[in-house]
């Protein structure tokens, strides 16, 4: 790649930055507001590392807001396109945007995982415990026969049959109907006739009668065929490609000039300037559930202050990585969603950590908060 000229400093540009941040360094300022680009992309990038952490460690996630998250998420996407669509903005912008979508997905995914997929399986966990438990008591203990219950068999002549008795021979009957088990049509779908053979594999299994009187009585539960992994697959690869297909658009834009180019398109810088303010509006609207549940629960155990300090410094560099670049009013004004977003999330950041030192160490010895609470109760 031919390195781009300065003309007003006459000096080529800083190659790896051109290289890896399509950002051409000329001066002291491009060089400062650089760096402060690159701070903000690295505390970003760590920021949501220390709630990762105290979620890991306390299998929990009870401390941060869901809502605070998913205002994240939204306002990441917008961000995103706000980044790709609007010029004014900086290359390091746009990488630091693609950087906490990532981290905040990440922390997101834990929390269902924690919250929903883990409670919920060691809920099904305890109802398969505890119905293996009353069908192990059934067959220690067989219930008396009785006479007048039970499902009339066809051909059967009308003899008393014992309780027991009706419930194997209801299952296997039903084993042996026409009926395949939910799931195998979608299998031999997927999987072709490999697939085909495992079903009449398994049906064969399934043909097999056992005499009422045998040992080995068919009890065992019929295990339902998976969904073929591909799929997935699929959608990972999608949402691989995504990121790159819109460094792509992006490149496009930047090698035709389309920095300026896109000014011209008015259209496009509007949108983006839209998003911009979107972005901003949903950023800031995002931290009241997380100051709201502090207040809520009178406590800020499970929330790791270090997510909110590090927001904050990666906030304060990113405001200074654009002041730094240009003082020209049209490139502030263009910036101004972003700008203005950053400073007031480093205010409401700066109120969210106050809230953790007074829950923390104040409140605690008031004798108030959680802390105190669960401290008396392991200590009584
Ligand atoms: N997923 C993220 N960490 N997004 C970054 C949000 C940036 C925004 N200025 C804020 O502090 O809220």
């Amino acid at each position: 790649m031919a390195a781009s000229y300065c003309v007003e400093e006459r000096k080529a540009c800083v190659r790896w930055v051109e290289k890896y941040f399509k950002d051409c360094l000329c001066n002291m300022k491009d060089e400062i507001s650089f760096s402060l680009g690159l701070t903000s992309l690295v505390f970003w990038g760590v920021a949501e590392i220390p709630q990762i952490i105290t979620i890991f460690r306390t299998k929990k996630s009870h401390g941060v807001s869901l809502l605070f998250l998913l205002t994240w998420v939204a306002g990441d996407i917008c961000n995103l396109t706000g980044c790709l669509l609007e010029p004014a903005t900086l290359p390091t912008q746009y990488y630091t945007a693609l950087l906490y979508t990532i981290t905040t997905i990440v922390l997101l995914l834990l929390i269902i995982y924690y919250d929903y997929i883990s409670n919920w399986y060691k809920l099904r966990q305890k109802v398969n415990h505890k119905r293996d438990e009353e069908e192990e008591r059934k067959q220690l203990k067989p219930p008396k026969p009785t006479y007048e219950s039970g499902i009339p068999i066809p051909n059967g002549t009308l003899k008393a049959v014992p309780r027991q008795e009706h419930y194997y021979m209801s299952a296997r009957s039903l084993a042996g109907s026409g009926t395949p088990p939910w799931g195998t049509y979608m299998r031999a779908a997927k999987s072709g006739p490999s697939a085909m053979e495992s079903i009449h594999d398994s049906s064969s299994e399934d043909d097999e009668t056992y005499p009422a009187s045998s040992k080995n009585p068919p009890t065992k539960a019929r295990p339902i065929p998976r969904p073929a992994v591909g799929s997935y697959g699929t959608f990972l690869a999608a949402a691989v490609n995504l990121p790159l297909k819109a460094n792509a658009l992006r490149e496009g834009y930047i090698r035709f000039g389309g920095r300026k180019l896109l000014q011209e398109y008015e259209t496009h810088s509007t949108f983006g300037q839209g998003l911009g303010w979107l972005m901003a509006a949903i950023y800031i609207s995002g931290r009241i559930p997380q100051i709201w549940l502090n207040i809520k629960r009178g406590s800020v155990e499970g929330l790791s202050p270090f997510m909110f300090i590090f927001a904050l410094v990666a906030n304060v560099t990113y405001v200074g990585s654009i002041l730094v670049r240009t003082t020209e009013f049209e490139s502030i004004k263009a910036n101004m969603p972003w700008l203005l977003d950053a400073v007031l999330c480093v205010a409401l950041d700066l109120f969210i950590i106050l809230q953790y030192i007074y829950y923390r160490y104040f409140r605690r010895k008031e004798g108030r908060g959680d802390y105190y609470e669960g401290e008396r109760a392991a200590s009584s």
